[in-house]
């Protein structure tokens, strides 16, 4: 498990090691050494001249980046520090340690720059430094800092964020950073999101000894694979289809036909042993022709949902309702049928829609909503403003509906515990990959799972076709039916 703690946390663990007896100016100078060896060894000098803007905020933060400063200069490095005010108004370790910063280092206060002016010092760099906001941000970046942001936003040097990008602990701006080096503990308002990619690579750094040990409950948890293979199905030898499990699927409508049949692969690569595919005539011909391992069930021939669940509830262990079915009349008989199935049942899409009017669930439940999806359900939801924001709305949603995996950059899945899943990228940001997600989730019911950890290996497995993808052919312009077929090698990661 890769533990995600907050600011709060981080800044407690600080104080507590300071009231314990270690001077601050000690965690600091060592903070500030770990990250000057970062960029050390991010920008080797090979002989040439190297140089770094730092950008120094009122707070700590901005202390750790002038211990940086001294560190690259005495190490030959060309260094300017930029203020966001005088240099009379540092206060703390940050104006003790400026004072042995070698007269190398030039000084300059951002203010009295153009935005031109700072810009040109920024790109005239190697490698720009974001010391401007740190854990003890308070709302958002406001004044200099915040214009700071926006030009080193703008800027085509490479940025490395102190501690973790500035403003990210706010509903932004925020720097997007190359690289960002985390003290003491890699940070949950990083985790999940649209703010997932704003660090950049990240390399932790202790900020003395073991003092994570001292850190509290961490806010979110990584999932990493050893996680998953110890929730992952494992299908005997003797294995027959039936005891692989069967998947009913409600799905698909004239409009969105793919959205059905990539469910169906889902289930399929995912190792459903049965895939009953139950849906309107149109679909029911294109999966014909394209999915022979399927059961097909036409929806719109005098059979309704209601007796196609009858007749295959007994060798269907898991249900799927919702991947392109529509919200008319014809759908929302259809969800109401499914609502009665007393098995284990995933929620996805046009599906999600009906919950709110469905009551309690006589089985088990699950969802994977985005977060427009989630929003709706919630009744208006912001997922912007705060980084808990999503955690936040995805405990509700587990509250009221079941365990849910929030889709997009770092999914999370909220149930008796909440979790992050790290694998995957934009390569899974095409049509049709959450119904492909949908159907892997239904074959971990199937294969008799609960509901939270067929998210997590469906979620995961889901992301990590993504990744080996990215390795083998990029990461943009794949199809959803690829991320399907990528499915049985992910499982084999984590079952064998
Ligand atoms: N504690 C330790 O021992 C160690 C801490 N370490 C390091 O310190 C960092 C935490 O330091 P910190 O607590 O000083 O907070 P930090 O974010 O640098 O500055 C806060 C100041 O910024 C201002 N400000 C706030 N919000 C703002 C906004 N939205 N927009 C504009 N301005 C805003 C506000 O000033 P004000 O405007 O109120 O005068 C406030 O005083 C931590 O991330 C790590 O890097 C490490 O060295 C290890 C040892
Ligand atoms: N940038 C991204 N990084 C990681 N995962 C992403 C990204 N964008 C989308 N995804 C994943 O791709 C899937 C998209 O699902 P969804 O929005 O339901 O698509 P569709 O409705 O077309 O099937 C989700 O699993 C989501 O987590
Ligand atoms: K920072």
């Amino acid at each position: 498990m890769k533990k995600y703690y907050d600011s709060a946390s981080v800044a407690k663990l600080d104080a507590g090691l300071i009231s314990s007896g270690i001077p601050s100016a000690v965690l600091m100078e060592n903070a500030g050494g770990a990250i000057a060896r970062d960029v050390l060894e991010l920008f080797p000098a090979n002989g040439l001249p190297r140089r770094a803007v730092i950008c120094v905020g009122a707070g700590n933060n901005g202390g750790d980046g002038i211990v940086v400063a001294r560190r690259l200069a005495l190490s030959g490095w060309a260094v300017t520090i930029l203020l966001t005010r005088d240099r009379e108004a540092l206060k703390g370790d940050g104006a003790v340690f400026a004072r042995f910063v070698p007269s190398s280092v030039r000084w300059e206060a951002s203010g009295r720059l153009s935005d031109e002016e700072v810009l040109r010092a920024f790109d005239a760099s190697d490698v720009v430094l974001d010391g401007l906001l740190g854990t003890g941000t308070t709302g958002e970046p406001r004044g200099e800092i915040r214009r700071l942001i926006g030009l080193l936003n703008r800027s085509a040097a490479p940025c490395l964020s102190i501690d973790l990008p500035s403003g990210i602990e706010s509903g932004g701006p925020w720097v997007q950073a190359a690289f960002t080096s985390s003290i003491a503990a890699y940070k949950a308002s990083c985790a999940s999101g649209s703010r997932r990619t704003a660090c950049g690579r990240v390399k932790l750094h202790a900020l003395c000894f073991g003092e994570a040990d001292q850190l509290e409950e961490p806010a979110l948890c990584g999932l990493e694979r050893s996680d998953v293979a110890a929730l992952a199905p494992r299908c005997p030898n003797w294995a027959h289809k039936g005891t692989r499990g069967g998947v009913l699927i409600f799905a698909g409508s004239d409009r969105y036909r793919g959205a059905a049949l990539l469910s169906a692969r889902g289930a399929l690569r995912a190792g459903a042993g049965l895939v009953v595919l139950a849906s309107s005539s149109s679909v029911l011909d294109a999966a014909a022709a394209s999915l022979p391992d399927a059961i097909l069930e036409r929806l719109d021939d005098g059979s309704d949902a209601a007796s196609v669940l009858s007749r295959w509830k007994d060798r269907c262990r898991a249900m799927i309702v919702g991947p392109g079915l529509g919200r008319d009349g014809r759908a929302e008989e259809v969800a109401a049928a499914a609502a009665g199935f007393d098995g284990s049942s995933v929620w996805d899409g046009d599906g999600l829609s009906f919950l709110p009017r469905l009551g309690t669930s006589s089985g088990r439940r699950c969802l994977t909503p985005h977060e427009g999806e989630a929003a709706r359900l919630l009744g208006g939801w912001d997922f912007e403003s705060a980084p808990d924001r999503r955690a936040e709305g995805a405990r509700r949603l587990a509250g009221l509906f079941g365990p849910t995996l929030l889709k997009g950059p770092g999914s999370l899945v909220a149930g008796e515990k909440i979790s992050v899943i790290e694998a995957g990228g934009r390569v899974l940001a095409v049509p049709g990959s959450g119904d492909v997600l949908s159907g892997a989730v239904g074959a971990m019911l199937a294969a008799g799972l609960d509901c939270e950890a067929a998210l997590v290996v469906a979620g995961w497995c889901h992301g990590r076709a993504g990744d080996r993808l990215t390795e083998r052919l990029g990461a943009d312009g794949r199809l959803a039916q690829e991320i399907a077929d990528e499915l049985p090698q992910c499982l084999n990661e984590v079952c064998s």
